[in-house]
């Protein structure tokens, strides 16, 4: 009650307990929580007792790019610790992260992800899983596990080519993928972050009720990849060659794992949600203008192609894929963020699905889809510095390009083609927003589209 965050606006069980906030991390509802906080409460949230929550640019950049990466990450990231190793996304502080960088960024840089082999191996997989989605019976695919695959496939192709999976047709490399992306570990993962005591005594009757994290065939397949020489030169494991003394084995193949997990949700859940909005009968002008951009420019590289980045970056505003608080600690000292006053070791954060709806002076009418917003010259600037979806500074999304190309290559080989609608035994409540332990994905976990071919000559 005496804290300088007693000023903070906020819930009065916010000042005395975190109780409620583990609630709904653990009923997987975190992200709408602090949502609704912020629709009540402003761009400043006490959402527990050491910790705020924050929608303003002025504090987005403070968080995470003052000093060009920001504040240090909490031990939340603990939870994703892989052989027992830190990673580049797991490690805490600037200087262990910016060394580790160092190692590792060269091969995820647009220049490297822009050669010609990296985006023809994305290339062949977007073609492959449009083959898939289309041979289906009646033009009916699920389209949740398929993206599963193809990120799995192109991620993989992007770290081990000529050694990566081919989900989209192979069921062993399938199952193996669905290991890493189909986690149901969340109550587990929680309960082991917030009470380790009671964890390691009870952690064998847990088991029975709340699975732990569990990728034998993953962990498998990375540690055999990641051991064979001669990959191809714009894979991260070529890089991996060339610092060989730099990481140990178990490192190398740990940071392998990392970005398998990191890129097969994310990008795959946040196409999803992008094809199923793309779809609906609210959104068809939009499925139309874009094909239209696609027909009257075959063969423009995908850079060049204004409708189509504005329908990605729209699809990533509205359905951010991590759209929760990546939380930080205040460095020593304390700090003041949006004229607020903060002990140090506050834990603080924004989250994406909110920076994203409740800057009304930059995404006015937030919640509606509308790609046509990132056309316009007015506020261009505004609206790029405050996309979230991949974070910002130093501790960004380091896959971002990769991510976008897959993106960009999928869209265009769909829509040139073909145009979707939903399948009639899906429903809205299907594609809610279900919390995992930092990524989000479609409640149902399925998402059945109709493809219809286009009738290209009566464009
Ligand atoms: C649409 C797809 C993607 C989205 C929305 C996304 C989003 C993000 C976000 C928000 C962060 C910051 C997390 C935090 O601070 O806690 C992050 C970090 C990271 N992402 Fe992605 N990501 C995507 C795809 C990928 C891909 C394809 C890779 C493959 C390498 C990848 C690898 C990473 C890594 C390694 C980090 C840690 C970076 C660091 O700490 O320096 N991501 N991503």
């Amino acid at each position: 009650l005496r804290s300088p965050l007693s000023k903070i606006p906020g819930p009065t069980v916010s000042k005395f307990t975190t109780l409620v906030l583990k609630w709904k991390e653990i009923h997987a509802q975190r992200t709408t929580y602090v949502h609704q906080l912020h629709l009540q409460y402003g761009p400043v949230v006490r959402i527990a007792p050491n910790e705020v929550s924050f929608t303003s640019w002025e504090a987005l950049k403070e968080i995470y790019c003052s000093g060009g990466s920001g504040y240090d990450k909490t031990e939340f990231y603990d939870l994703f610790k892989i052989y027992g190793r830190r990673t580049m996304f797991t490690t805490l502080d600037k200087a262990g992260h910016a060394k580790r960088k160092r190692i590792l960024a060269d091969r995820y840089a647009n220049s490297n992800v822009m050669k010609s082999a990296s985006v023809t191996g994305v290339q062949e997989r977007s073609s492959k899983f449009l083959r898939h989605c289309v041979s289906s019976p009646g033009g009916v695919a699920d389209i949740f596990v398929t993206l599963h695959a193809y990120a799995c496939d192109c991620i993989t192709h992007h770290l081990f080519h000529p050694h990566g999976t081919d989900c989209i047709t192979n069921k062993d490399d399938e199952e193996m993928m669905h290991q890493v992306a189909a986690d149901d570990s969340l109550q587990n993962r929680l309960i082991s972050h917030y009470v380790p005591t009671l964890y390691r005594l009870f952690s064998k009757v847990l088991y029975i009720f709340a699975k732990p994290r569990e990728t034998p065939l993953a962990d498998d397949f990375v540690l055999e990849t990641s051991q064979i020489s001669g990959p191809a030169s714009f894979t991260l494991m070529s890089r991996f060659e060339e610092k060989s003394s730099d990481l140990d084995y178990i490192d190398k193949a740990a940071e392998c794992l990392d970005h398998m997990a990191a890129g097969i949700d994310t990008t795959g859940d946040g196409l999803c949600f992008l094809l199923w909005e793309l779809s609906q009968p609210r959104s068809l002008g939009f499925q139309r203008k874009l094909a239209d951009e696609l027909h009257q420019n075959p063969g423009i590289p995908l850079d060049r192609l204004p409708y189509l980045d504005a329908v990605v970056n729209e699809g990533l505003r509205c359905f951010p894929p991590i759209p929760m608080s990546l939380p930080r600690y205040v460095p020593q000292g304390g700090r003041s963020v949006d004229n607020f006053w903060l002990p140090e070791q506050t834990i603080v954060s924004c989250q994406a699905y909110s920076v994203h709806r409740l800057n009304s002076d930059v995404f006015p009418d937030g919640d509606r889809f509308n790609p046509d917003r990132w056309l316009e010259q007015d506020g261009d600037a505004d609206r790029r510095r405050m996309q979230f979806a991949f974070s910002n500074g130093g501790r960004g999304c380091v896959g971002k390009h990769l991510a976008i190309i897959e993106m960009k290559t999928l869209l265009r080989d769909i829509y040139s083609s073909y145009s979707t609608t939903p399948h009639k035994s899906m429903k809205a409540e299907d594609m809610a927003m279900s919390d995992q332990l930092i990524s989000s994905r479609p409640l149902s976990q399925k998402c059945l589209l109709h493809f219809h071919p286009l009738d290209v000559n009566s464009q």
